[in-house]
């Protein structure tokens, strides 16, 4: 499998190439030349697997020659091994249309776990072939950090530097990454937004004194192999509602757009998806793209739901990329408007392209807090308030009343006590894998925004690429 750059300079590379590479050296995004496809028949034959067998047939074709199918395998039994339920991302019923997808058992909490637990193990698998060390540098509004840096805590050939938002993400996600004291890992706080740590990060990619004196590496979903490992829980949730001879329709809450692109992926190789529901908060980006074509970023409005506090969806790239005609050029020019003025609007083509399969909601906080009541008293169900912008978003969606709609519980509650507790008066309690959070010691710095003084901070830290 060869993947290539959504905008056509950057070399064309293997899976392992585009695994360690993580962003295209010409600021685009790696993704496969073409989609690999699965038959209805090859589909239902995965219906029962268990979800790491699963995984290993997903990946598969996306990985090529780059790891050996028993490897593979291996890799994925560990990966979801890890994980404190035997489904590892089971499905849960709120009435005859309404179901939710549990994607947080992992060691953090979060859906991250799914793709990153993975990726942490491919990183150890292709740097054990050669004496490479990989410096990552992250971007997180509280989720991807703390996933990340379970991942790769304490590996030899892997430094992590991650940087969040000061003050903008929850206490239960800060300690989650602050408290892990391995050398290897460095968390900074910097002023600013999630988007402005993006932006550092895609900077720090294409900064020739940086990449030039160390092997910068992804963990963010601009890192393929993050997709890949999401795309997995879609084939999951539909073969369990009775796919692929039923369609399903998802809900997905969305800010990078990495899980719902996922989503997409799955339908493009044969699964078939009624509809994917992108669900914003009021950093509605994406709303507006998909509904009006509009795709402008405005300052990013701090809410209850973190995580999604994004303006500038790095993985819509992605899409836009093929549902555009996959014209690299066509893309780089696009991209380099929206770089320039924050703004740009969609073509024809990539809005009719987009508009088969995806539709959006904009959610704001009184139905997120009614979302995550009904949860509640309707099946007993503690959400967090990620979760319950999908999970309105599904509600008011007009799907046909035969079509199940699930919506993707992306992190567990107690990672959001205090707004789950000001919406419901119920205070989640912290799972016993994470028990001792607030008692252990917390290490991190805090730097301004600026680009040089972060690069700097950087440099002093990590080790040359040999
Ligand atoms: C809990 C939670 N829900 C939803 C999202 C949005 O996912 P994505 O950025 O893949 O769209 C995130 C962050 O990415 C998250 O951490
Ligand atoms: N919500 C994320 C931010 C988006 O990051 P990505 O790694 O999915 O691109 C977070 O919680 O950090």
């Amino acid at each position: 499998m060869e993947y290539i750059s959504t905008r056509g300079r950057a070399p064309a590379l293997d899976f392992e190439g585009a695994t360690l590479a993580g962003l295209a050296s010409d600021g685009g995004l790696y993704l496969p030349r073409e989609w690999p496809r699965f038959s209805q028949a090859d589909i239902a034959a995965m219906a029962g697997l268990p979800y790491a067998e699963l995984a290993t047939r997903i990946m598969l074709p996306f990985v090529g020659n780059s790891i050996k199918p028993d490897r593979l395998r291996e890799l994925c039994f560990a990966a979801y091994g890890r994980f404190s339920h035997a489904a590892v991302t089971p499905l849960k019923q709120f009435d005859e249309q309404q179901w939710l997808l549990e994607l947080f058992h992992g060691p953090t909490l979060a859906f991250k776990d799914v793709a990153l637990q993975m990726l942490g193990l491919l990183f150890e698998e292709f740097l054990s072939r050669s004496d490479a060390h990989l410096t990552i540098v992250g971007a997180t509004s509280g989720d991807t950090g703390s996933a990340a840096i379970d991942a790769v805590a304490g590996r030899d050939q892997i430094d992590i530097f991650m940087l969040h938002p000061k003050g903008r993400i929850s206490d239960v996600q800060r300690r989650q990454m602050t408290t892990v004291l391995a050398p290897n890992v460095h968390n900074i706080a910097i002023e600013g937004s999630f988007d402005d740590a993006q932006a550092t990060v895609k900077r720090m990619f294409n900064d020739s004194a940086m990449n030039g004196r160390y092997r910068i590496g992804a963990v963010n979903s601009i890192n393929w192999a993050r997709l890949m490992a999401q795309i997995v829980y879609y084939f999951a949730a539909s073969l369990q509602l009775g796919g692929p001879a039923r369609k399903v329709a998802f809900s997905v809450p969305t800010g990078n757009f990495g899980d719902v692109f996922a989503g997409y992926v799955a339908a493009q190789m044969g699964l078939p998806i009624e509809r994917l529901i992108v669900a914003t908060n009021v950093n509605d980006i994406l709303h507006r793209a998909l509904s009006e074509g509009d795709y402008s970023a405005g300052e990013v409005t701090p809410t209850a739901a973190p995580s999604m506090d994004i303006q500038v969806s790095s993985n819509f790239e992605r899409l836009l990329f093929d549902c555009g005609g996959r014209d690299g050029a066509a893309m780089a020019e696009q991209m380099a408007v929206f770089e320039r003025e924050k703004a740009m609007r969609l073509t024809n083509a990539q809005r009719d392209g987009a508009s088969g399969l995806f539709s959006s909601a904009r959610v704001n906080p009184d139905d997120m807090n009614s979302a995550m009541r009904w949860a509640n008293d309707s099946a007993g169900e503690v959400i967090d308030p990620h979760t319950a912008i999908g999970l309105h978003a599904a509600r008011i969606a007009e799907v046909a009343a035969d079509i199940p709609v699930v919506t993707l519980a992306t992190a567990h509650p107690a990672k959001f006590r205090d707004a789950v507790e000001r919406a419901t008066g119920i205070r989640p309690a912290l799972p016993q894998r994470v028990g001792d959070l607030f008692a252990r010691e917390e290490r991190y710095d805090e730097l301004t925004g600026d680009y040089d003084s972060i690069a700097n901070y950087v440099a002093g830290r990590a080790t040359e690429s040999s």
